[in-house]
């Protein structure tokens, strides 16, 4: 298969069709800056075989083989329908997200196309039959390039498998571009009738669902003094909630921020109940799956002996599959996590990664029992009273007693998704009230391996990461044929925060830049985490945001390696996407963080969506993709670092507004669309983070050197003996809002009263 390396390379080797700015040719990008070298290619896990390959998500239908944006021209005029913006950018995209649940291909079409997800309104009223089409005869298209192949890494012997392209140098340009250019046959289209704004309205999260477990995170001493945790009784959200409860926010928000801000200060104090009847909506279009789990999708990787093989033998963890069942069995999950600790940790990190690896495999009835306990098996409150509990990990030394002797479930759903159902607990031993994920049980048509992944990757993360602003793992517990992970538990969820619209601006940036800093320890360590969205950001009372779930994290970088190990699949949730994992097979999973990051920044300031997912049927992203002098999505996302024109936006180069759609400064169009909306402070950041060329797009530590950025009053917390003390900002306080809508499972079932009382 092409990649998105060789593309680029392509297209270096060839007179650009398009004028494209290059203005700042020798800026270079944070990915592109190691010299390069040959890489000893691994295989890629995750190639699917390609009669039943689902996840690979990267096949457009021959309708969807273009994209064009019609930038820089008047055809992107948002007034004028009858401007032709050529299909092909605006289909291409969608059929990609479309394929990526397997099964799921049709469903999801249906569901758009019923408009549950992407209200009729919003899509270009010739959007949606084309789109039907494609995404339906998407089974049979033809691959898309991945990513990473597109990108600037060098990407030896890529031509000859597309195994062999899932890790490649970072920051290396790429060769032999096998790139099939047929999917950037333009083809026009009438533009949308109705595409003149953002008009995205739902806060939503779909599942998220797809999981690459490339490494077996190994724990490590837990160093730092239990925090604080507010014993407060809350209810619940997931993913599932947010992507139902829809119109949270209201359309008219927008521009919103700077009132906000001035009204906000006096109601940030507020720790009352939640006014949410002015931004919860009423409709609540709920989003289709974002993307298939990779993980979930038995297509995604080879099944069969490896499964018996990784269940048979306790050490089958740490060991090679055979490769004639894994033919790419030495860059499986496994082996990926052995080279993620045994490089990166002392002896003692790897030995308590074989540990626990040791202790999942052992655990009794952890391969037996599997397929056999039902997932609707119910989880009655206090019902802690396994006969079977074997602690996997533990950050304390309270692991003696059975866990249902050390903890009782209060009753109360903190929220559920895709990986299992988190539930409030006590620990009897301090009172203490700590969340537990109780990890979902293996779905009929997924294989042992993939569920074991799945949990595997999940729960070695929860147990390796300390961070102030990640989740900390207290206890891993395998109880009555479910794997249990005891965390720290938060009062609020950052969406129920944002939802409250009680926020200030300083508070808002406060918590943006939390979460960057959270990126920064995990982008650090070589993980990304890929499904960064509000629903996954919880907030304690202290202020302190903390970010959860890390069922979609992957390894890009190994200890002592400069080798680029990139992701594959679309995962994550719609609106959170970035372009290119729509796009492509593969690739590096670090911009798509960033960019992540950027539309929780722009939600959290509009309280809505900028689009409702990255693809050019979506007529408010693609907006955002015109006007840049370049006519195809696929240009835009496989520049190598050319700054983008919104890349200069300051205070003196502002554009001007303009209803002419060949304007430059047209702030309907391009960047500015977005920018525009957002403080001025943050326009020159947050665009070099939503830049649609990854390679282009800052990094986590560019991030951070920016100067407003720098400015940010963050709170935080600094260690004090044994103990962390809090450091709170002097310009804000965090909002509290009621325990009944702390989470999103409150909000949840507000929404569903005020619906009985409408009735
Ligand atoms: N430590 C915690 N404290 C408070 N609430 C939590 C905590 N962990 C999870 N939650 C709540 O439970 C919800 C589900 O958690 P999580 O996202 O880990 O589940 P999931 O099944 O992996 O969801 P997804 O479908 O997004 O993968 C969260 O959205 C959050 O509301």
């Amino acid at each position: 298969m092409s990649s998105l390396t060789k593309l680029l390379q392509e297209k270096r080797n060839e007179p650009s069709p398009v004028p494209i700015n290059n203005k700042n040719t020798t800026k270079s990008s944070p990915l592109l800056h190691t010299t390069s070298r040959t890489l000893g290619l691994e295989h890629d896990r995750n190639v699917r075989n390609p009669t039943t390959s689902v996840t690979t998500v990267t096949q457009l239908d021959s309708e969807d083989d273009t994209e064009t944006t019609g930038s820089s021209t008047a055809s992107s005029s948002v007034n004028d329908k009858n401007n032709v913006l050529s299909s092909s950018f605006l289909t291409a995209n969608f059929a990609h997200t479309a394929t990526l649940y397997g099964t799921s291909l049709q469903s999801r079409d249906l569901h758009q196309g019923s408009g549950s997800f992407i209200d009729n309104s919003y899509l270009g009223s010739n959007d949606i039959p084309a789109r039907k089409s494609s995404m339906r005869s998407s089974n049979s298209a033809r691959p898309i390039p991945s990513l990473s192949s597109s990108i600037p890494y060098s990407v030896p012997n890529s031509n000859k498998d597309a195994s062999n392209t899932n890790i490649r140098p970072m920051g290396l340009n790429s060769a032999n571009s096998s790139y099939s250019s047929s999917w950037l046959e333009q083809y026009g289209s009438n533009m949308p009738s109705n595409i003149s704004a953002i008009d995205s309205t739902v806060i939503s999260s779909p599942k998220v669902d797809s999981v690459e477990a490339r490494f077996v995170i190994s724990k490590q001493k837990l160093q730092k003094a239990s925090m604080s945790i507010t014993h407060t009784t809350s209810v619940s959200r997931s993913n599932s909630f947010s992507s139902q409860i829809g119109s949270l926010f209201s359309k008219g928000s927008r521009d919103k921020y700077a009132a906000n801000t001035a009204t906000n200060e006096t109601r940030s104090h507020s720790s009352t109940s939640t006014n949410s009847n002015s931004t919860a909506a009423t409709a609540i279009p709920k989003p289709g799956r974002a993307r298939q789990s990779s993980i979930y999708s038995s297509s995604r990787q080879p099944s069969g002996s490896y499964t018996e093989n990784f269940y048979g033998s306790p050490s089958s963890m740490n060991d090679h599959p055979p490769s004639q069942s894994v033919p790419r069995s030495h860059h499986s999950s496994i082996a990926n996590l052995r080279g993620f600790f045994f490089k990166k940790s002392s002896g003692n990190l790897s030995t308590s990664i074989n540990a626990t690896a040791s202790n999942l495999s052992n655990s009794p009835g952890i391969s037996s029992n599997i397929s056999a306990v039902s997932n609707k098996q119910p989880f009655t409150p206090g019902s802690y009273n396994s006969v079977n509990s074997d602690t996997i990990y533990s950050a304390t030394n309270e692991v003696s007693q059975p866990f249902s002797k050390r903890y009782f479930r209060t009753g109360e759903d903190l929220g559920a998704g895709a990986g299992g159902s988190v539930k409030l607990v006590k620990r009897l031993s301090d009172s203490k009230i700590l969340a537990v994920k109780e990890f979902r049980l293996k779905f009929e048509n997924e294989t042992k391996r993939d569920y074991v992944k799945k949990i595997t990757s999940e729960y070695c993360i929860g147990t390796t990461l300390h961070h102030q602003n990640i989740i900390e793992t207290v206890e891993i517990v395998y109880d009555n044929n479910r794997m249990l992970q005891v965390m720290e538990y938060c009062d609020y969820d950052l969406f129920a925060i944002v939802m409250s619209d009680k926020m200030s601006y300083e508070e808002t940036c406060c918590c943006f830049k939390q979460i960057l800093t959270g990126v920064e320890y995990l982008h650090s360590i070589g993980l990304a985490h890929r499904d960064l969205k509000l629903d996954n950001c919880v907030i304690n009372s202290k202020g302190i945001v903390k970010l959860i779930d890390f069922g979609a994290a992957v390894v890009f970088s190994y200890p002592f390696s400069k080798n680029l190990v990139e992701a594959s699949g679309i995962v994550g949730s719609d609106p959170y996407l970035a372009p290119e994992v729509c796009i492509f097979t593969k690739y590096d999973p670090r911009p798509v963080d960033i960019w992540s990051v950027a539309i929780i920044f722009a939600c959290m300031i509009l309280k809505k969506f900028p689009w409702k997912i990255p693809k050019l049927r979506d007529s408010s992203f693609k907006l955002f993709c015109s006007g840049r002098d370049c006519d195809s999505l696929s240009s835009l996302v496989t520049r190598t670092p050319n700054p983008p024109s919104y890349d200069n936006i300051s205070a003196d180069s502002k554009p001007v507004s303009s209803n002419n759609a060949s304007d430059p400064n047209n702030l309907n169009i391009g960047p500015q669309r977005l920018l525009h909306q957002l403080p001025e402070e943050s326009q020159h950041i947050i665009g070099r983070m939503i830049d649609l060329a990854p390679a282009c797009r800052s990094s986590i530590d560019e991030v951070m050197k920016d100067p407003w950025i720098t400015s940010i009053e963050m709170c935080h917390q600094v260690e004090d003996g044994l103990k962390y003390k809090l450091v709170s900002s002097s310009d804000h306080t965090h909002t509290k809002v009621d325990q009944s809508e702390a989470h999103i499972a409150g909000l949840e079932k507000k929404k569903k009263k005020q619906q009985r009382q409408q009735k």
